[in-house]
């Protein structure tokens, strides 16, 4: 079944024009610009739609983004975004186009407060360089965590140091597609348009690429599949350990985990920070936004242990700009994300390359799906029981999470992992192996056996397994 106006090169057709964002936007000439004058310490809180163009210009002084320094006169096209710029000593903007909402705010305490987390962590990484800070974040949904993690890496970037940020929520992927759990050592500024951005992983981009370490989880919440996503983590908190001892600076500069909402339930999410904590060998937790959680963890690993075994964890405010995205803006969101992986943005587009393989060629691993909350079982002893990391063992129902099957139409529009593994792989093995990079699937003919593969990089992949799995949802027009 083929995509509704599939047309791209190598498919015999033409290809279309870099599809950055989600649809026409109007041109600039037919809207109104104004200026806003903000005091120091001010903020203005903006909410841009997908399909508006909404540029921000700093005509004078000095604004940063989630930690990223807006450049003076240059404008920055921040449609699809809801954040806010943030200026220290005062500045004047200039502000073109619509926004769903807008306006300057002055309680930003929560700044001082990020400063402040920023000051201690260069202090221990200055104290402790050959051990720099792991700071596991840690809250319910839309309290600021990402923004936090985000704020805190482009500082610790602004002062010299590269930190490896981690990603663990599979509902937004940091240089990567959704499903992905990613660590990636920030060494560059991060793009203000773009936050972390997003990299083909193996496919060739205009900018050095970052290269992330990425792993497959193609589920929705941590609780879909507790068992697995334990797994993930013990994976992740080896190679990133390990990755780390072959750098002294990055080393020293730490570890910023953003953790996902779904941590913060004590029945189906605490188990997995304690894992988070022992794998990562975490020595500050922060908490953003929730008291129980503040006062659960900090009786469990600060005020119950000596001074030598307490882990500390700090309470910070969430910030009164972060914003509930609902469910319709954060699938835009996503099909944004899966574009930009093959297409590139409108700074450094892409070409994605196709590729036409017989399904007797692929090894493909199909996700299972959960098929309700009799699966949706949490972090509990008895997964912890089931969890062999040496992949050794029989495997039981809650961590033999994917199985072979042949291609299907039922794939066409889906994101297909590559994994470093072998073709023949045990199921166990390409759950816990990396991602080499991802294939939108774009067309499955079951009569004539054959598959169209859109991927970022010419080359094949060789004899690979590759995953797939129901989340993210199907995208039926990435390719108009
Ligand atoms: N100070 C602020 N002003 C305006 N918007 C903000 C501010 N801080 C965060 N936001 C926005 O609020 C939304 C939620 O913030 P963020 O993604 O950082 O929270 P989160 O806790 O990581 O959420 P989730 O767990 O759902 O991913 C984002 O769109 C973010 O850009």
């Amino acid at each position: 079944m083929a995509l509704p106006g599939l047309s791209l090169p190598g498919l015999g057709l033409y290809s279309t024009p870099t599809p950055v964002y989600g649809g026409p936007v109007p041109p600039p000439s037919e809207q109104v610009s104004r200026r806003e004058d903000l005091p120091a310490q001010a903020e203005w809180r903006f909410e841009a739609a997908f399909h508006q163009q909404y540029t921000i210009r700093v005509l004078q002084g000095h604004a940063e983004l989630f930690g990223v320094e807006l450049a003076n006169n240059q404008s920055y096209n921040l449609s699809g975004c809801k954040g806010a710029i943030f200026t220290w000593q005062g500045c004047l903007l200039e502000v073109t186009g619509e926004a769903e909402s807008e306006y300057a705010a002055q309680e930003t305490e929560y700044a001082v407060e990020w400063l402040n987390l920023h000051g201690m962590l260069e202090t221990a990484r200055n104290e402790r360089a050959s051990d720099g800070p792991r700071v596991l974040i840690v809250g319910p949904d839309h309290t600021g965590k990402s923004s936090l993690a985000q704020t805190l890496a482009a500082w610790a970037v602004r002062a010299g140091r590269t930190p490896t940020v981690v990603n663990l929520d599979p509902r937004e992927g940091l240089l990567a597609p959704p499903s992905s759990l990613t660590a990636v050592t920030v060494g560059s500024q991060m793009d203000v348009e773009n936050g972390f951005g997003i990299s083909p992983i193996s496919g060739p981009t205009i900018t050095p690429v970052k290269t992330p370490l990425i792993y497959h989880y193609p589920y929705a919440s941590s609780t879909d599949r507790p068992a697995v996503y334990k797994a993930l983590l013990t994976r992740m908190a080896l190679s990133t350990i390990n990755k780390l001892e072959e750098d002294p600076l990055a080393k020293q500069s730490g570890i910023i985990i953003d953790a996902p909402g779904s941590l913060n339930d004590p029945k189906s999410g605490y188990d997995a920070i304690h894992h988070l904590v022992s794998e990562f060998s975490i020595n500050l937790i922060i908490t953003l936004g929730s008291e129980r959680l503040y006062n659960d963890l900090n009786r469990r690993y600060a005020a119950s242990k000596s001074a030598d075994e307490a882990l500390p964890v700090l309470k910070l405010a969430k910030p009164g700009g972060a914003i509930e995205r609902d469910a319709g803006y954060m699938k835009q969101l996503r099909t944004r994300h899966i574009r930009q992986y093959f297409f590139g943005t409108s700074k450094e587009s892409l070409n994605p390359h196709s590729h036409m393989l017989s399904t007797d060629d692929l090894a493909i691993y199909r996700a299972k799906p959960t098929s309700g909350e009799s699966e949706k079982t949490s972090f509990g002893a008895d997964e912890d029981d089931d969890y062999d990391p040496s992949g050794s063992s029989t495997t039981t129902s809650a961590n033999t999470a994917f199985e072979k099957v042949t291609p299907s139409v039922a794939m066409t529009g889906s994101l297909i992992a590559i994994k470093f593994c072998p073709a023949d792989s045990e199921e166990d093995t390409v759950r816990d192996s990396a991602v080499m990079g991802y294939l939108y699937v774009a067309d499955v003919d079951e009569a004539r056996k054959k598959v169209r593969f859109l991927a970022p990089h010419p080359q094949r992949w060789g004899d690979r397994a590759l995953a797939w799995g129901q989340w993210p949802e199907a995208v039926a027009d990435l390719v108009t």
